[in-house]
């Protein structure tokens, strides 16, 4: 490329106004760091200063520049080079707080490469591996610490943890609902209470029979299926997500939303779209200026859709005065609450459609794929079962299903190496210390959780196997080691899940239901290692599962 600058232009940038970019250079450095600003209004004052010194230079052609283009991109070019040496220099220097912190140094300069990866999927064997190299804690962004020790559980039970600024609503949208980050934690406790009326025990017992009118239709769904199906198989995950979306359209919408997806399919595509409702926040957000900036950038078609969808639903169910199920829904709840604006309702309807189908249809899928390919574990639990419930057509009580030791391992071990979350919080004013080490205040800090739930330090012996009898007293041995303390796969503290005991009922029910009633194998076609190596961040992708019933 051949350039040529005019005399005018390069004379145009004199030893005084190169001092002064540097000099705006360092003032922006200061002032970001003082504050982090919007990505999108930074942008935009960006490119406004472009286009008036661009304006500016052109005007003023004759006199002060040839060529007003290359005079402007000098200009920025400058003072972004100066914007981003200074930010590199205090990143990389020993004064920056987490400078005693080790990991690699590309980690220190920004937090895209941990955007990158968690987009891919890969993040939690990525962490691992960095732990591998650099110990307990590495420092995985300019001012983000991964912690891998039991110890690190204490960032979420206190009562100052605050959700770090990937959570904020994308867009800004001034709305409130549970997950997103509030304004105040005054807000989110508030709009908790009110949902934690539904997942009391006695909600949750009131949610028994739509669970088991549900787990019956998919049954009939498996079934149907299966015998319309060429091969004779039929894919178990796609069945098992659309009997959340139907469980959750009852649980949210008292059953008026007309979700179902087992007889209807998902010609919507609202899986995904709910999908990547989650997917951009948990991996576009690591870097929240980046994530303010995508989010204006029409894309994700799926995901509008499931949003305008679920917003439809909320308008339906505002004019149902009886719902069709017999049950206390979400809405209900909120309704009453008295002053939550529609744009809340349809925000929190949302998150509970999303929050409710995926992570338990993944717990579900994973508990069948491990218990198919781990030889004897399914005609164990089948044992257990069999012995409780002699009838398999019978009633399934919650209560003498949650006291079956093997089910309850079932459960937790396919949660074990099935939640390979990223949950990050900011340290509260005064910092934190944590096995020794002082963190200081504002630093963003997240407990290596899949580090954790495949350590042989807690889980013993064949951390990575599906070994449900390690949760039983000696079930593997004398040695035996199962710690239910790093079991993060419900978060803690103030921003735990709030469905937790919901989420059991339903993982136990719907598991006990389905082993008790069939045969299963997987299908011939199925490759049992590949999807294994496929299984990613739960939040960002799964893969399906295709299995045979008999
Ligand atoms: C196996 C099933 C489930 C798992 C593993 C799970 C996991 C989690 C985790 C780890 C969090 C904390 C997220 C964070 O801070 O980043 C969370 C929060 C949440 N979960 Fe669940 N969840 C499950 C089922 C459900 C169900 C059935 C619902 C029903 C609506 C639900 C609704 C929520 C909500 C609303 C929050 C936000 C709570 C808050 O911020 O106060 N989850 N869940």
């Amino acid at each position: 490329m051949e350039l040529k600058l005019s005399s005018s232009c390069v004379s145009a940038l004199s030893p005084l106004l190169q001092f002064g970019l540097l000099l705006a250079g360092l003032l922006t450095w200061g002032a970001l760091h003082c504050k982090a600003a919007r990505g999108d209004h930074a942008a935009l004052v960006y490119v406004l200063a472009f286009a008036a010194t661009y304006a500016s230079a052109s005007r003023l052609e004759s006199n002060v520049c040839e060529t007003p283009s290359l005079f402007s991109i000098l200009i920025f070019g400058m003072y972004t080079f100066s914007a981003l040496t200074f930010t590199a220099l205090y990143r990389l220097s020993p004064f920056h707080p987490l400078a005693g912190y080790p990991g690699p140094q590309y980690c220190w300069l920004s937090s895209l490469w941990f955007t990158y990866i968690s987009f891919r999927g890969r993040r939690h064997l990525v962490l691992d591996e960095l732990h591998r190299r650099y110990g307990p804690f590495v420092r995985i962004g300019p001012n983000t610490l991964s912690i891998n020790s039991p110890s690190a559980m204490s960032i979420y039970a206190s009562s100052n943890s605050i959700k770090s600024d990937s959570y904020l609503t994308p867009g800004h949208v001034p709305n409130i609902s549970l997950y997103f980050k509030q304004p105040t934690e005054k807000l989110h406790s508030a709009r908790r209470r009110v949902w934690e009326s539904l997942f009391s025990a006695a909600g949750v017992a009131q949610l028994y029979p739509v669970l088991e009118k549900r787990t019956w239709e998919l049954m009939h769904c498996l079934e149907r299926r299966q015998s319309l199906s060429d091969t004779g198989t039929l894919n178990l995950t796609e069945c098992f997500y659309h009997w959340s979306y139907d469980l959750m359209g009852d649980v949210v919408f008292g059953g008026s939303s007309e979700l179902e997806l087992m007889k209807e399919g998902d010609p919507r595509n609202l899986i995904h779209g709910a999908k990547m409702a989650n997917v951009i926040p948990d991996s576009f957000g690591q870097s929240p200026w980046l994530m303010d900036i995508l989010w204006h950038i029409p894309a994700g078609k799926d995901m509008f859709q499931f949003q305008k969808r679920v917003a439809d639903m909320v308008r339906t169910r505002l004019n149902v005065a009886k719902p069709p199920q017999a049950l206390r829904d979400l809405m209900s709840y909120l309704i009453e609450a008295g002053n939550i604006p529609q744009q809340d309702l349809e925000l929190d309807a949302a998150v509970a459609i999303q929050g409710g189908s995926g992570n338990t249809t993944v717990t579900i899928s994973l508990a069948f794929y491990f218990m198919l390919s781990e030889p004897g574990t399914f005609d164990t639990l089948r044992n257990e079962l069999a012995k409780a419930f002699p009838d398999p057509t019978g009633a399934l009580p919650p209560a003498e299903l949650a006291a079956l030791p093997y089910l309850n391992a079932v459960v937790n071990e396919a949660l074990r190496l099935g939640s390979p979350f990223f949950v990050p919080r900011i340290v509260p004013v005064g910092g934190m210390t944590i096995d020794g080490r002082f963190i200081p205040e504002d630093t963003i800090v997240a407990i290596a959780a899949y580090s954790q739930q495949t350590s042989p330090d807690n889980f013993f012996p064949d951390p990575m196997r599906f070994r449900p009898l390690r949760w039983l007293q000696d079930g593997l041995g004398p040695d035996t080691k199962a710690n239910m303390s790093v079991l993060a796969s419900f978060s803690a503290g103030n921003h735990a899940c709030i469905a937790k005991a919901f989420a059991y009922q339903e993982m136990r029910y719907v598991i006990a239901r389905l082993v008790l009633a069939y045969d299963m194998s997987l299908s011939d076609a199925f490759d049992i290692k590949a999807f294994r190596d496929g299984i990613m961040s739960v939040r960002v992708a799964f893969p399906s599962m295709t299995s045979l019933f008999q």
